[in-house]
C-alpha cells in the first residue's frame, strides 16, 4: 500500500509543478490581454470623445464624466478582463459536472441583478460629487476670489451623502451574496457525504471512491462559490463598459472622421447665410438667430458689432460647423458647408478668441499644435507674423519656455499673440477673431492690433468687437 501511496505522492508533486508553470502562464497570458485591451479601450475612448459634436458637450455629458469614463470605468473593465476571464472557462466545465448548478446560477444572477442596479446608482451619485470637486479644484483662483470654498464644500458633501444609502444596501447584498456563497458550499458538501454514503451502504462503490468523490465535488464545488464571488466584479465591470461603449460607439452628426464630403481646390473665402435660423440644441427654445441674410466677402476684413448675447460668437460656431444651422443654409464659396469635408473646412480656418487657450507646454508645441506635421521654421514665421518672436526670444529659454497651466506664466498680451501665431500657421483663407484684444491693456492691445492687421491682410476676416479702433480698420460692419 505504501509503495502505492508513494506513487501516487510523487505524481500529485508532479502535477504540483505542472499547475505552478500552467497558473503562472495562464495568470501572466490574462493580465497582458488586460493591460493591452486597456490601453486599446482608452485611445479608442478618447478619440470617440474627441470626435464628437459640440452639441454632445452641451446636452449630454459634463467633463468630469467623460474623465471619469476614461480613468475609473476603464479601471474596472480591466479589474474584470485579467485572470476572472479565463477563470470563467473551468466554472462552464464545472456548470456541466454539479447537479446544483442551476440553483447556484439563479442565486449569483439574482445576486448580480441586484448589484448591478445599486452600483450604478452609486456611481451616477459619485460622479455628480466628482463633478463638483473637479471644477471647484480646476477654476480655484475664481473659487478663492468669490469665497466659494465652503459652500463647495459641503455641496460636494450633500452629493456624496446621497452615495451612502446605496452603498449601505451594497453592503447588505455583499453580505447576502456571502452567505449565499457559504450556504451552497456547505449544501454540496453535504449532497456529496449523503450521496456517498448512499452508494458504499449500497455495496455500489468503495470507501476510497467515496472520498474521491468528495474531494472532487468539494474542490468543484469552492470552484463555484468563488465564481459566484466574481460577480459582483463581473457586474460593476459590465456597467462600467456599458458607458463606455456606449461613447465609443457613438457616431455624431457632425463627424469629423467622415471624409465622405468634397473639398474645394482654392478656396476664395466668400461666406453667406441665406434665411439661418438656429436654435442651440441644448436650449431648444431660445432662438439666437432668426432668418438671418448675410454675406461676407472674401479677402476683406467685416466686423460683427451687437450687443452682447446677440449672437455673433454663435455666427462663428456655425462657420466652424460646430452646429448646423436649424433653418436656412450657410455657403463657402457657394457650397453648401453641409457638403464639405469637417476637418477640411476646419483647417481653412483660423479661430482666435476673447481668452487665448494655451496648452500647458512649451510656446514652440503650442504654436505647432495649429498644424499637422508643422515644422520649427513655420512655427517661428508664424511667430514673427503675429509680433510674438521678438518676446519670445527675449525669454531665457525661448521658444521652449513652458507656458504653465493654461498659459499663466505669460502675460493676456503675449498670451494672445502666441494664439494669433497659432491660428497662422496653417495660413488660414478664413481669419475669425472674437474680440482678440478685449481682455488687453492699451498698450498690449495696440501691438496685438498691429498684429492682427499685418497678418489678416489678404484673408477673409471676421472681426467681433466692441472698441471702434478694431472697427474702424475693418472694410465692412455688420451691425446685430
Ligand atoms: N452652447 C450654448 N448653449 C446654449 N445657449 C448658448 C450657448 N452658447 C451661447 N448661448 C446663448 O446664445 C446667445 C448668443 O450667444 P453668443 O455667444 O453668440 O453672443 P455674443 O453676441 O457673441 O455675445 P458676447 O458679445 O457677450 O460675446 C446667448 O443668449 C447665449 O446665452
Amino acid at each position: 500500500m505504501m509503495k502505492g501511496v508513494d506513487k501516487i505522492c510523487l505524481q500529485m508533486i508532479g502535477f504540483a509543478a505542472i499547475v505552478v508553470v500552467g497558473a503562472y502562464l495562464e495568470i501572466t497570458c490574462w493580465r497582458l490581454v488586460g493591460e493591452r485591451s486597456t490601453q486599446r479601450i482608452r485611445t479608442m475612448y478618447l478619440r470617440a470623445v474627441l470626435r464628437q459634436d459640440i452639441g454632445f458637450f452641451d446636452t449630454k455629458v459634463s467633463t468630469s464624466e467623460l474623465m471619469h469614463g476614461i480613468s475609473s470605468d476603464v479601471a474596472q473593465i480591466q479589474e474584470v478582463m485579467g485572470e476572472k476571464v479565463g477563470f470563467t472557462r473551468s466554472w462552464k466545465v464545472s456548470l456541466v459536472v454539479f447537479s446544483v448548478t442551476p440553483l447556484m446560477m439563479f442565486c449569483g444572477l439574482a445576486y448580480k441583478a441586484v448589484y448591478v442596479g445599486l452600483a450604478s446608482k452609486e456611481e451616477a451619485t459619485y460622479r455628480k460629487a466628482g463633478s463638483v470637486a473637479e471644477q471647484a479644484i480646476s477654476s480655484i483662483r475664481t473659487v478663492f476670489s468669490f469665497v466659494a470654498e465652503d459652500h463647495l464644500g459641503s455641496r460636494y458633501a450633500d452629493l456624496l451623502s446621497k452615495s451612502l444609502p446605496f452603498g449601505i444596501k451594497i453592503g447588505f447584498a455583499k453580505g447576502g451574496g456571502m452567505g449565499v456563497i457559504y450556504l451552497v458550499t456547505y449544501a454540496t458538501w453535504a449532497l456529496a457525504f449523503w450521496y456517498g454514503s448512499l452508494l458504499v451502504a449500497r455495496k455500489e462503490i468503495t470507501g476510497g471512491a467515496a472520498i474521491a468523490c468528495f474531494f472532487g465535488v468539494n474542490v468543484g464545488g469552492r470552484g463555484l462559490a468563488l465564481s459566484l464571488s466574481y460577480f459582483a466584479q463581473f457586474a460593476q465591470g459590465t456597467v462600467a463598459a456599458g458607458r463606455v461603449f456606449g461613447i465609443i460607439d457613438r457616431v455624431p452628426d457632425i463627424d469629423p472622421y467622415n471624409h465622405i464630403g468634397r473639398t474645394i481646390s482654392s478656396v476664395r473665402g466668400r461666406i453667406e447665410f441665406k434665411g439661418v435660423t438656429f436654435v442651440y440644441p441644448s436650449r431648444p427654445d431660445a432662438v439666437i438667430l432668426q432668418s438671418l441674410n448675410l454675406v461676407i466677402p472674401s479677402s476683406k476684413t467685416t466686423a460683427l458689432v451687437g450687443a452682447s448675447g446677440g449672437g455673433k460668437s454663435t455666427i462663428f460656431a456655425l462657420i466652424e460647423r460646430f452646429y448646423h444651422p436649424t433653418k436656412g443654409v450657410i455657403t463657402l464659396d457657394g457650397h453648401d458647408l453641409r457638403s464639405l469635408q469637417v476637418q477640411w473646412l476646419r483647417r481653412q480656418i483660423g479661430m482666435v478668441g476673447q481668452e487665448p487657450v494655451l496648452f500647458a507646454t512649451s510656446i514652440l508645441e503650442n504654436v505647432m499644435m495649429g498644424k499637422e506635421n508643422a515644422t520649427t521654421k513655420e512655427a517661428i514665421a508664424a511667430c514673427k507674423a503675429a509680433n510674438a518672436h521678438k518676446f519670445i526670444s527675449e525669454l531665457p529659454q525661448g521658444y521652449e519656455t513652458q507656458v504653465g497651466d493654461r498659459g499663466t506664466q505669460l502675460s493676456g498680451g503675449q498670451k494672445q499673440r502666441i494664439a494669433l501665431a497659432r491660428a497662422m500657421i496653417k495660413d488660414p483663407k478664413i481669419l475669425l477673431l472674437d474680440e482678440p484684444t478685449s481682455a488687453l491693456d492699451a498698450e498690449s492691445e495696440s501691438i496685438v492690433q498691429q498684429a492682427i492687421d499685418k497678418i489678416s491682410a489678404g484673408k477673409t476676416t471676421i472681426v467681433i468687437a466692441h472698441r471702434l479702433a478694431t472697427v474702424k480698420n475693418a472694410n465692412t460692419n455688420c451691425c446685430s
